[in-house]
């Protein structure tokens, strides 16, 4: 009994630190993140990645994605506004990432709208994603579960999706993280809660999608779950100080902007911020 404890003591210890060092390292090396983004999110995800402490680039072309990914940190994909072009571009960013040791993040927006949308995110998943980051009826929905989703607006909430988010990081291998009021992320084994951010957050769009940029910048520093944790609580600290600041969703966007580069490692992990499960 001692001994377990004092394990499980250590090993959130250790958790702790990688996540405080991952905004220190984030910061550092302000990694490139190439990020295929909806039109809709390219420029709050831009700003928000670039407030956080890295470097976004929005390269989305076929003929350019195999040269860019492998000098990138990481690489986001969000289908949010998908064509038949821009699909090819994610497919062969995917497989190069892959090749490249480039960790990649998918964000698989309102895949449950219609049937092109799910084709593209099945397809998406066989291409291994290191991290999927949703809202909750997005997930439910990626292990077939009924969901009360509307379009890129979620309609479940975070707890009805944790049983499905822990099979789909099993099944997957991967790590997957689900957002809402409290955040749950999980890696199939290892699972959080991240605690924060405000109830205005779902009245401005691309919040998700800005997130998705920004655990792909941790990702290129730190392990996936660690960096899906940080970004958690990166966005969970900074939307709180915004809460304080904001009189509604327009000046929100831009006192979050404005908190983005004042979160500090240290901030991570205050109490009651992260628990670990
Ligand atoms: N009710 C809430 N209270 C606090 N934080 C919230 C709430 N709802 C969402 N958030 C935060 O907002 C951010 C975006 O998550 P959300 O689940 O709204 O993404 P999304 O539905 O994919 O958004 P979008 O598709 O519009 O980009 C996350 O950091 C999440 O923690
Ligand atoms: C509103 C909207 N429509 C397609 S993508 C997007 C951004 C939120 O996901
Ligand atoms: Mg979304």
């Amino acid at each position: 009994m001692y001994f377990t404890a004092v394990f499980l003591f250590s090993l959130v210890g250790e958790l702790t630190v990688k996540i405080e060092q991952a905004l220190a390292d984030l910061r550092n090396q302000a990694p490139l993140v190439q990020c295929i983004t909806n039109y809709v999110a390219m420029n709050i995800a831009a700003n928000v990645v670039l407030a956080a402490g890295a470097s976004p680039a929005m390269v989305h072309a076929e003929a350019e994605v195999a040269n860019f990914v492998p000098i990138s940190g990481a690489l986001t994909i969000n289908i949010g506004t998908l064509s038949p072009d821009w699909v090819a571009a994610m497919q062969l960013a995917a497989d190069t990432a892959v090749s490249a040791g480039v960790p990649w993040v998918l964000d698989p927006v309102a895949h449950f709208a219609t049937p092109y949308r799910g084709e593209v995110v099945r397809d998406l998943i066989t291409r291994r994603p290191t991290i999927i980051r949703g809202n909750a009826s997005e997930i439910m929905a990626l292990i077939g579960a009924e969901t009360a989703g509307k379009g890129a607006d979620s309609g479940d909430s975070v707890a009805d999706a944790e049983s499905a988010a822990i099979s789909l990081a099993q099944s997957q291998g991967c790590v997957v993280a689900v957002t809402g009021e409290v955040d749950f992320v999980t890696d199939g084994d290892r699972s959080a809660r991240v605690t924060g951010g405000s109830e205005i957050m779902p009245m401005i769009t691309a919040m998700g999608c800005s997130l998705t940029a920004l655990m792909g910048a941790f990702a290129a520093v730190a392990p996936p779950l660690e960096a899906a944790v940080a970004a958690l609580a990166h966005f969970a600290e900074a939307g709180l100080t915004a809460a304080q600041r904001a009189d509604g969703p327009g000046s929100f966007q831009v006192a979050f902007l404005d908190a983005l580069p004042n979160v500090m490692p240290s901030d991570l992990d205050k109490p009651g911020r992260v628990q670990w499960l």
